[in-house]
């Protein structure tokens, strides 16, 4: 168990943020939707955003932000949950739209969602987009349709799933809690904050207790699943207190307010040994000289119109070797699946465009999915 207790600040930068809210910042009291647990919140994904970094936001409290439309003489049963989420996630939705200077974007997501491949790259190509265009993407579990997030309180790990997807550097979660302690505070008035975690291994998760408020679900148990599977990922994790304002002026200071979850290695570096190292390659497109230029020297992306013949069969999503005068020379993901990609290698996006009817990516494998061998 390797970590850090001592108060001397530490530091942190980050240039794409997942920021997970739970659902007591969102309601408080259990009885409808608040603003003002968020304004700090707000103010500083509001002046991140304007100093030019991402953020996305993975916002749980539908059902807590639902809670009060129905007057029920017993505990919520499943469905009644699902229905209050209903109600509550456009509640919801209306409260952040206020608190934001840009347009906020909802999507609604299930685990199984990230799992399906097809699924995977439209969600990964919405978040794109929407960065692209400045929006605010906020995420919540599609509660109406899938009830994992309801029954475990999940939404710690969609938070971390998220990050992958959207391929962040970071992954804030927003608690009613300062960090990691050494035992649940709650019950324990002596616990002790730790601020710096390098190894999640078992003596850190058998830290973790469950729920503290009446609104929250999974408890640190599932912070910690999270924050494990985004240093996995070399995304680093930041669990702080979302009540404080100060948790949020320390944070535009570059300065860890909670605990801060340092992962082995780099986002870049953990995403080029998955490609390299953990995908077969299951075909093969050869470049033109242009597109070898392009995404060797520019950083490119490579685009359909720079391929001259496409080997094997692959799905959309899977890993493909780039060859270039018979070598190869990268790996990657590739948006298309064979067969559509030999339809439009070698054409630009308007002939895309007239060949298939439509152009789902202008992009046959993007820059942040490609490895230079
Ligand atoms: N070791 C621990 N350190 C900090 N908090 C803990 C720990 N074990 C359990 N908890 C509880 O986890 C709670 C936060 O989780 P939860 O209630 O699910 O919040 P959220 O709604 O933000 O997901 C805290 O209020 C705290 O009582
Ligand atoms: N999708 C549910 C999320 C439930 C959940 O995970 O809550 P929390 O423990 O506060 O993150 C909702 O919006 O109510």
């Amino acid at each position: 168990m390797r970590q850090q207790g001592s108060n001397n600040p530490i530091s942190f930068s980050w240039q794409r943020a997942v920021i997970k809210v739970g659902s007591a910042l969102i309601s408080p009291h259990g009885d409808g939707c608040k603003t003002a647990s968020l304004l700090a919140l707000a103010q500083f994904v509001n002046e991140s955003r304007s100093a030019g970094k991402e953020v996305i936001l993975v916002s749980s409290g539908a059902v807590a932000a639902g809670k009060n439309a129905f007057t029920l003489s017993h505990s919520p049963t499943l469905s009644e949950k699902q229905a209050m989420a209903a109600v509550g996630q456009t509640r919801m939705m209306a409260n952040w739209a206020r608190l934001f200077d840009s347009p906020t974007a909802q999507i609604l997501l299930t685990h199984g969602d990230i799992r399906n491949r097809d699924h995977y790259l439209n969600i990964k190509g919405t978040i794109r987009e929407l960065l692209a265009h400045g929006m605010l993407p906020v995420i919540n579990e599609n509660d109406s349709v899938a009830t994992d997030e309801l029954k475990f309180g999940d939404n710690d790990n969609l938070a971390a799933l998220v990050a992958l997807v959207a391929e962040a550097d970071t992954l804030l979660i927003c608690t009613d809690v300062d960090g990691l302690y050494n035992s649940d505070p709650r019950s324990d008035a002596d616990a002790q904050l730790l601020r710096r975690v390098e190894k999640i291994d078992p003596q850190i998760m058998a830290l973790a207790g469950g729920a503290g408020s009446k609104v929250g679900t999974g408890g640190m148990q599932t912070k910690l699943q999270a924050a494990r599977k985004a240093s996995h990922n070399g995304i680093q994790t930041i669990i702080a207190n979302g009540f404080k304002s100060h948790t949020f002026t320390q944070l535009a200071r570059g300065v860890v307010p909670g605990t801060l979850f340092v992962p082995p290695l780099s986002r870049g570096k953990a995403k080029k040994n998955w490609l390299m190292h953990s995908l077969r390659a299951k075909g093969w497109v050869f470049i033109d000289h242009g597109a070898a230029e392009a995404i060797a020297n520019r950083g490119a992306s490579l685009l359909p119109v720079g391929i001259t013949k496409v080997e094997g069969g692959f799905n959309a999503g899977e890993a493909v070797e780039v060859i270039f005068q018979h070598e190869p020379v990268a790996i990657g993901l590739c948006q298309y699946d064979a067969r559509t990609l030999t339809e439009i290698a070698g054409l630009n996006r308007q002939q895309i465009e007239q060949q298939l009817g439509y152009c789902s990516y202008s992009v046959a494998m993007h820059r942040d999915d490609l490895v230079l061998f």
